[in-house]
């Protein structure tokens, strides 16, 4: 009938938190299942729960509810008929509809699944009809009609699944189960449902039953039902008179997850909770039982699991009595949930000080008005209650306490009432709180963090929840913010890379290759969640695999670059780090970090732009550091030798510095290293730019620029305001090359050859070899640019790319301390930027998130 699920309830049952369990309780015997309306939506999902009840139980019980949509169809024909209204189209669809399920799954009537419908239909108008004229209490035939769904459903359940001839008895819930209603809700009469269900029991000798949801029978016989999303609790209470193994709640998530999805995109299924667990979240509205349907199983103990009929081999989320050893270790806090709607209402005064029975006159005025009180605060100067309730009844309530406190507010012993609207409530819940310290702490670190400010605060004695009023404005950013903080590791950042040049895409192959270790090694969690060039950019909610970044680019047509919105889609509320790469060497791009830093995103960069550009820029810059993020181009000079981390150790650890030099540039060393008169040098600079070396135009290599961006960079880490302005630099490009196109200028470069070749021709006529030399001291100054140099000197002993800085400080003065390596080219590069990432990750603490 239907395709076997990828994993069968056994294989399933293997699962970790299954694991768990099988070392709780014996092999199962008992079990019993429950479909909802979205599992017995139409006959294709109807044959499909063939599969998933076949687990190998001794005993199989399977409640049903209606097929999607019916019981509202039945509530409103009920509401018709009571009022006069033609209801015959929608019952004619009804059963129609029924009728079309039962041909699919009974096509050569074996089951007469027609015929036993077309008569349920038949019934069902009888009771329409008696609905219009009848009179008194009404309530048990709108209970009938209500119910009807459970009672068709039940038999299409029953026929999918192989009918009476595969031992599939069926059960009219009316029959057996008896309940009253109650203040909190129906309530089942144990004695009379067990002494029915027994009786049944006896005669029937039932090893497979499907059982109708939601309907049941008050004490006189008549129908009634559980409520609305009563086949639940029907479930929970089977489970409980057959005295069951297992609960098997069949819908269409995955489990209970940490958080709504759809608010917080990294909300986890949780592998299992316990009873009392899930009643607190499901009274903050997470999408759990209700907690009424969890006193069946938990009085015995049964272990209850939410599965997945879409997704069979999902191990589900099991609910039990009490959470395994360790499982706090994931996270202290199980769910957090938002409840929006609420208005927090503030008596105080200083008349109440001391005052036995404010409160109780403060709650019973509410109790009287129909209030439900959801969240309840006071200080322990008893100055002030607090209390929280939904918007709708705020005004109510006020009226009522003001009336209740009238006297005391004539007389200003009380303040009178505040109301604060647009209020909602984030509740964290969870077993691991109990009696650990910091729990609480690392919630408000983290809505801090965020910028959420705290109305009010309520956490009961059993530590099981923590619960706060905030602005509904806030509510998804503070539910994100503390979802980050217990759920995701403190060290995930949410990653975005501007410019997948050279360097950039050899970034990218490094993080594909290291990424997975990282992974499974450390907390870090680098997750690259946009990527963009000067036209495009592609953004993904979770990440985009490093290897497939610029193929997600190339595949755009419609330009998209939005340097705002790709911000503020890195800065994602729900992780608690944001990091852009900027590796456009763009003087655009490097002018938004100073609003990056300050909105808490760090930055990390090979371009030299932000640190030799405009002074007022640069101090906005160490500025915006203040706040937490960090600003780190470690590749700005030497690509990724530990240049700019040497300077500081050195000040940092209270070392002068006298003056620095050497070779700054890789492209330059490369160039004069390899340029002996064989070939031209304008072919050398050609190679060099092929090589990845060179600056994006060369000139800014040829011109001395790029050393002087590095002798700036230099002089101001090592505390000196010292501006492009005030290097001297030896221009190497012809003075006619230098306003030209980029691309002209490459076509010229023939031109620098003969001025090149006779300085190379002077220098050897002297023994003297041409080298890139740079140079910043307070009695010298800052200087760049070409010098001869002897065969002693130590720039004469470099290769190919090498960069050779000198340290001359107070405690190097007479011996240099000298940082020497490649000093260009997109791997070494690369690879100083990734370890600026790096450096910025390792140092996330719990500290929560930065983000401002
Ligand atoms: N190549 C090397 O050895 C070293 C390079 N650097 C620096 O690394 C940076 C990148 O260099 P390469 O990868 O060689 O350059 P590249 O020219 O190969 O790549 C630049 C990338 O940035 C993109 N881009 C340009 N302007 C943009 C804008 N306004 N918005 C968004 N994207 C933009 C381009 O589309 C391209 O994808 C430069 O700042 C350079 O100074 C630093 C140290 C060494
Ligand atoms: N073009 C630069 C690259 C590194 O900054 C160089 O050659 O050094």
């Amino acid at each position: 009938m239907s395709s076997a699920p990828s994993q069968t309830l056994d294989e399933a049952a293997a699962s970790p938190a299954s694991a768990v369990l099988q070392a709780l309780r014996p092999a199962a015997l008992t079990r019993v299942h429950k479909f909802g309306g979205s599992s017995v939506a139409d006959a294709a999902r109807i044959a499909a729960l063939a599969p998933l009840v076949d687990d190998g139980a001794d005993i199989r019980a399977v409640v049903v509810s209606a097929m999607a949509g019916t019981t509202n169809a039945l509530v409103a024909m009920a509401e018709q008929a009571a009022s006069g209204q033609d209801w015959s189209a929608d019952w004619s669809a009804l059963r129609e509809r029924h009728l079309a399920t039962a041909d699919t799954l009974d096509p050569d009537a074996r089951h007469g699944l027609r015929d036993a419908l077309g008569r349920d239909f038949d019934g069902l108008r009888d009771d329409l009809l008696a609905l219009a004229s009848a009179t008194g209490d009404l309530a048990p035939l709108v209970a009938q009609v209500h119910g009807l769904g459970e009672l068709v459903s039940s038999r299409l359940v029953q026929a999918a699944l192989g009918g009476e001839a595969a031992g599939w008895q069926r059960l009219d819930a009316r029959d057996v189960l008896v309940v009253h209603p109650g203040e909190m809700g129906v309530g089942v009469d144990w004695d009379a449902s067990r002494e029915r269900f027994a009786d049944w029991r006896a005669r029937r000798r039932p090893s497979r039953v499907v059982i109708t949801g939601f309907v049941a029978r008050d004490a006189d016989g008549r129908s009634t039902t559980l409520g609305r999303n009563g086949s639940d609790y029907s479930a929970a209470i089977f489970a409980n008179l057959f005295d069951a193994d297992e609960l098997l709640i069949w819908t269409d998530v995955d489990g209970v997850l940490s958080a709504d999805p759809r608010l917080v995109p990294d909300a986890m299924v949780l592998p299992t909770m316990s009873y009392a667990e899930a009643c607190e979240l499901a009274y903050f509205g997470a999408k759990v039982l209700h907690p009424q349907t969890m006193a069946p199983v938990q009085s015995r103990a049964i272990p209850l699991c939410i599965r997945n009929t879409l997704n069979p081999s999902a191990p589900g989320t099991w609910i039990l009595a009490e959470n395994p050893a360790g499982d706090a270790e994931l996270s202290p806090v199980k769910g957090l949930t938002i409840v929006r709607d609420m208005a927090v209402l503030e008596l105080a005064g200083n008349g109440m000080v001391g005052v036995p029975g404010a409160a109780e006159r403060l709650f019973a005025a509410l109790h009287r008005a129909g209030v439900s009180v959801v969240m309840i605060s006071q200080g322990s100067s008893e100055h002030s209650i607090c209390c929280v309730v939904r918007a709708g009844q705020v005004d109510r309530a006020r009226a009522a306490v003001e009336s209740a406190f009238a006297e005391a507010i004539a007389d200003t012993q009380t303040q009178g009432v505040s109301v604060t609207r647009d209020i909602s409530i984030l509740a964290a819940v969870g077993d691991g709180m109990v009696g650990i310290p910091g729990v609480a702490a690392r919630l408000f670190a983290a809505l801090a963090q965020a910028r959420v400010n705290i109305r009010a605060i309520a956490q009961g004695a059993s530590e099981r929840n923590i619960s706060v009023a905030i602005a509904d404005a806030d509510a998804t950013r503070a539910l994100r913010a503390a979802h980050s903080a217990f759920w995701l590791s403190p060290q995930t950042v949410s990653i975005g890379l501007i410019g997948p040049g050279q360097v950039g895409r050899e970034l990218l192959s490094q993080m594909a290759a290291v990424l997975p270790r990282l992974r499974a090694s450390s907390r870090v969690d680098l997750r690259l969640r946009g990527i963009a060039n000067s036209g495009y950019m592609a953004l993904d909610h979770f990440a985009i695999h490093p290897d497939e970044a610029t193929t997600r680019l190339a595949d755009m047509s419609t330009p998209s670059f939005d340097v705002d919105a790709f911000a503020a889609h890195i800065r994602a509320e729900h992780l608690p780090h944001a990091l852009i790469v900027d590796c456009s060497g763009s003087e655009a791009v490097a002018r938004r970090y100073p609003e990056w830093l300050a909105a808490g995103i760090h930055v990390v960069t090979p371009s030299k732009h932000a640190g030799s550009g405009g002074w007022e820029r640069y101090v906005a810059i160490r500025e915006a550091q203040r706040g937490g993020a960090r600003f780190m181009y470690e590749a700005t000079v030497g690509a990724g030798l530990p240049v700019i981390s040497t300077l500081r150790n050195l000040l940092d650890t209270g070392d002068e510095i006298e003056a620095i030099d050497g070779m700054l540039s890789g492209t330059l060393a490369w160039l004069f290293n390899s340029f002996d008169g064989s070939r031209p040098f304008s072919a050398l600079v050609r190679q060099a730019r092929e090589l990845g070396y060179t600056e994006p135009d060369p000139r800014d290599d040829l011109s001395g620029l790029d050393v002087a961006r590095k002798l700036v960079i230099l002089a101001r880490e090592a505390g000196r305001e010292l501006s492009l302005d005030d290097v001297d630099v030896e221009n190497l490009v012809p003075e006619a090359l230098r306003g030209v196109p980029r691309d002209e200028f490459l076509d010229r470069l023939e031109e620098l050859d003969a001025p090149m070749q006779a300085r190379l021709a002077a220098a050897q006529a002297d023994g003297l070899a041409l080298r890139h030399i740079a140079h910043l001291s307070r009695e010298h100054g800052a200087r760049v640019g070409v010098a001869a140099l002897p065969p002693d000197h130590a720039c004469r002993h470099t290769r190919l790319t090498d960069n050779l800085v000198q340290f001359t400080t107070a405690r190097y003065a007479s011996n240099p301390l000298v940082v020497q390596g490649p000093g260009a080219g997109p791997q070494v590069t690369a690879a100083g930027v990734f370890g600026d990432i790096l450096a910025i990750a390792h140092s996330l603490s719990d500290g929560i998130g930065l983000h401002a």
